[in-house]
């Protein structure tokens, strides 16, 4: 007979017979509590030893600050080119990085860079300056830098054209840690105030935003002030994209422009190329080489391998591509196919290579005795008649066979 018994787990019932319910003895036993907080605990001990995961934002040794500023943004796993540029800009390297538009380049510098500045340091003057080709995009990273750095107290300003001088001007006054600024207006302003170049300067980081855009007349801006006239920061990176990283002062900070690597990047933006400063080297990929190849690395490159950037670079082609693969074992299939054929053929109809037969064939020393073409076989000396019988009997004399057998 059914009857319902009270569930141990749902707290809903169900239908069991006698026998079925179980008793007090055979109910499982649910496990000591005391056990399970045990568990809880180490599992909080093991996560809290638990090694940062290599290629995350916590792997790059980020101040608490910053930390907090990545993860407010929303960000938890860094994008490919900010996974290569951080750690190189982070340990004060020149970097040239490119990669495709919305693949966050932004937070590619700006992260490191508020890394590096950390806090708010009045007396030290403009300490990273951020040139944009456009007052939108100016403005857009302004509120980046806002975004991520909003547990710094570090203090950003903004010089863009179309904004009232007079209030850059006290921006200026201000002196803020960076400064975001549209070069046309920066250049106008350190040209109508010669004392401002005089300013209180350790400039650590300069970022040349988009600086490939003809269109914005970042590359005029650049290549008519060299930045400062020279004064401050000589950059001659005309064929750069983004441009971040440790400049020092005055003329020391060159960044040398790799034109034949613009030029592959022109051809295929999608890929990430990131470089090393003067000396460094470019290498596709996003690799940087401190002081250039090594012979080895050299060949290395010129033989294609170790382009990690590049899609299933080390797969066979043949799995990359599975069409290829299955058109491949067709052809291959096709090629068997028509050697069996052949080959069944030429056992009718001997071919030249019959001439070199041992009379009587291999058949005779047993060899072959039991094989399947021995099946077929027509007794000795009841072949085509033309020959001796000790060729092969199936020639029913049927072309001209030729060799020692029918001879
Ligand atoms: N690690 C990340 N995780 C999630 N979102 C991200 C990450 N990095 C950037 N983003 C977001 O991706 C978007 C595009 O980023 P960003 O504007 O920096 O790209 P970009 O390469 O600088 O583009 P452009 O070349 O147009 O300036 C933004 O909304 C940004 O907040």
């Amino acid at each position: 007979m059914a009857r319902l018994t009270p569930s141990t787990s749902g707290g809903k019932s169900k239908p069991s017979t006698d026998s079925a319910a179980p008793t007090a003895e055979h109910r499982p036993r649910r496990r000591p509590q005391m056990k399970s907080k045990a568990a809880g605990k180490k599992k909080a001990a093991q996560a809290a030893h638990k090694k940062p995961k290599s290629g995350g934002f916590e792997s790059l040794g980020l101040c608490e600050e910053v930390y907090r500023g990545v993860r407010h943004k929303g960000y938890r796993v860094p994008t490919p080119i900010q996974r290569k540029a951080m750690p190189l800009i982070l340990a004060g390297l020149d970097v040239a990085a490119m990669a495709r538009t919305g693949s966050g380049k932004t937070a590619a510098f700006l992260v490191p860079m508020l890394q590096r500045l950390r806090r708010r340091d009045p007396g030290a003057g403009i300490r990273a300056l951020i040139l944009s080709p456009t007052r939108d995009l100016a403005t857009q990273t302004l509120k980046f830098t806002h975004q991520l750095g909003k547990f710094t107290d570090l203090k950003t300003g903004l010089i863009v054209g179309g904004g009232s001088m007079d209030s850059q001007f006290e921006v200026l006054a201000d002196n803020p840690d960076i400064i975001i600024a549209t070069p046309g207006r920066f250049v106008h302003i350190l040209d109508m105030v010669d004392d401002l170049l005089m300013m209180p300067c350790r400039l650590d980081a300069a970022v040349l935003d988009l600086v490939d855009d003809e269109t914005s007349g970042m590359q005029a801006q650049k290549t008519r002030y060299h930045w400062m006239k020279n004064k401050f920061v000589k950059l001659n990176n005309g064929d750069r994209v983004t441009a971040s990283g440790k400049i020092k002062t005055e003329t020391s900070a060159k960044l040398k422009a790799s034109k034949d690597i613009y030029k592959k990047w022109q051809q295929k933006s999608h890929r990430a190329i990131s470089s090393g400063g003067k000396d460094g080297n470019f290498e596709e990929g996003g690799t940087y080489m401190p002081g250039g190849y090594q012979r080895g690395d050299r060949r290395h490159a010129a033989a294609g391998r170790g382009r990690r950037s590049i899609p299933n670079a080390n797969v066979p082609s043949e799995i990359r591509n599975p069409q290829q693969m299955q058109k491949g074992r067709q052809q291959k299939a096709m090629q068997n196919m028509r050697m069996k054929e052949k080959s069944a053929k030429d056992s009718k109809f001997p071919n030249k290579f019959q001439k070199n037969r041992r009379p009587g064939g291999s058949a005779r020393d047993g060899k072959f005795e039991n094989s399947k073409f021995q099946k077929n076989r027509r007794p000795e000396g009841k072949g085509s008649g033309k020959g001796n019988g000790k060729g092969f009997g199936k020639a029913k004399g049927k072309g001209k066979p030729k060799g020692k057998g029918t001879r």
